[in-house]
């Protein structure tokens, strides 16, 4: 697995995944920003002040706790939710982005997402590429060719003409990422993308998102409640607690006993796995272990 080194810029700013200098020195703003990002859903702050920074080609995991606010901040990033501070995508205030405009440089694969029941797999990924398809147009050759190559890097070429109502979760899942990886933006922003995966399809899905990230220069932007396959796929990550930033940086600066322990109330022991990046085990016994 060819992987960024670990030794890769760690963000400048505690408390903030701010980068202020690019890894290659150059001086390209960041894909994603955000600068003191809070959201208020009814009577609660669930996002407090939150800043991020994502560089061109980066892979950023977003960690934390049920309830942190992880979908909000990407829903924040993606205009879907009302919210003080500034978010910036390509460098543009996200809210002057037309969302023709926005659908093509951002990709957006939600948590649990609504699939109309009586839509066919292929359908359903075909419309990642409405922001191609001209108004009043019918989408291309080429469309339903990119449709069909996504569909077979995930597996899902036998499940095609399948009903959505009609697929178990993790393929449910898998048509999800169909759709927003058709759509073939340069950032992509996936909630939770793994968690009704089993194992090979956990690893097929993540290894296929890293390829298009080295082979085309993707942007990733993912919710991982694993924290080792965090770890292992990701640049940086942001630990969001009580929808504030407690922790930023490296794999190995931000999965530590002390921080998981404190913000997930688990009992962990954090070892380097085979590439040296952390691997997190649960300590039979709770927190008091
Ligand atoms: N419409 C709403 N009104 C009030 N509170 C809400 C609303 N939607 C979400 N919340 C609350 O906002 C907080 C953050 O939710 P969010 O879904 O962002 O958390 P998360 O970190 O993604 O959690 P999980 O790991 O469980 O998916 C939660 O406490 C949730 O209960």
């Amino acid at each position: 697995m060819t992987r960024p080194t670990p030794g890769g810029p760690s963000p400048a700013a505690s408390g903030s995944a701010t980068h202020e200098t690019p890894a290659d020195g150059s001086a390209a703003g960041p894909v994603i920003g955000a600068a003191a990002v809070s959201v208020r859903l009814g009577e609660r702050r669930v996002l407090d002040r939150v800043d991020l920074s994502v560089r061109p080609g980066e892979w950023l995991a977003v960690v934390g706790p049920n309830g942190a606010g992880k979908s909000t901040l990407l829903k924040a990033v993606m205009g879907l939710l009302a919210h003080d501070g500034e978010i910036t995508l390509g460098g543009r205030p996200a809210g002057a982005l037309r969302p023709r405009d926005r659908a093509r440089l951002v990709a957006y694969a939600p948590q649990t997402p609504a699939l109309p029941p009586d839509m066919t797999v292929f359908d359903y990924a075909l419309l990642g590429r409405t922001p191609y398809i001209p108004y009043l147009g019918r989408e291309s050759h080429r469309d339903r060719e990119i449709t069909a190559s996504v569909l077979d890097r995930l597996d899902l070429t036998g499940l095609a003409a399948r009903r959505a109502g009609e697929l178990s979760g993790g393929e449910r899942q898998r048509a999800v990422l169909a759709r927003a990886l058709a759509q073939q933006a340069p950032v992509l922003l996936l909630d939770e993308p793994t968690t009704a995966l089993d194992l090979g399809h956990q690893q097929q899905v993540l290894e296929l998102v890293d390829r298009l990230r080295l082979a085309d220069g993707l942007t990733v932007v993912t919710t991982l409640h694993d924290l080792t396959l965090a770890g292992q796929y990701a640049d940086t990550l942001l630990l969001l607690a009580d929808g504030r930033v407690a922790a930023a940086g490296r794999p190995a600066e931000v999965l530590t006993e002390d921080l998981v322990g404190r913000h997930f109330g688990a009992g962990v022991k954090v070892q380097p796995g085979p590439d040296g990046r952390p691997v997190v085990h649960l300590v039979r016994g709770g927190p008091t272990a």
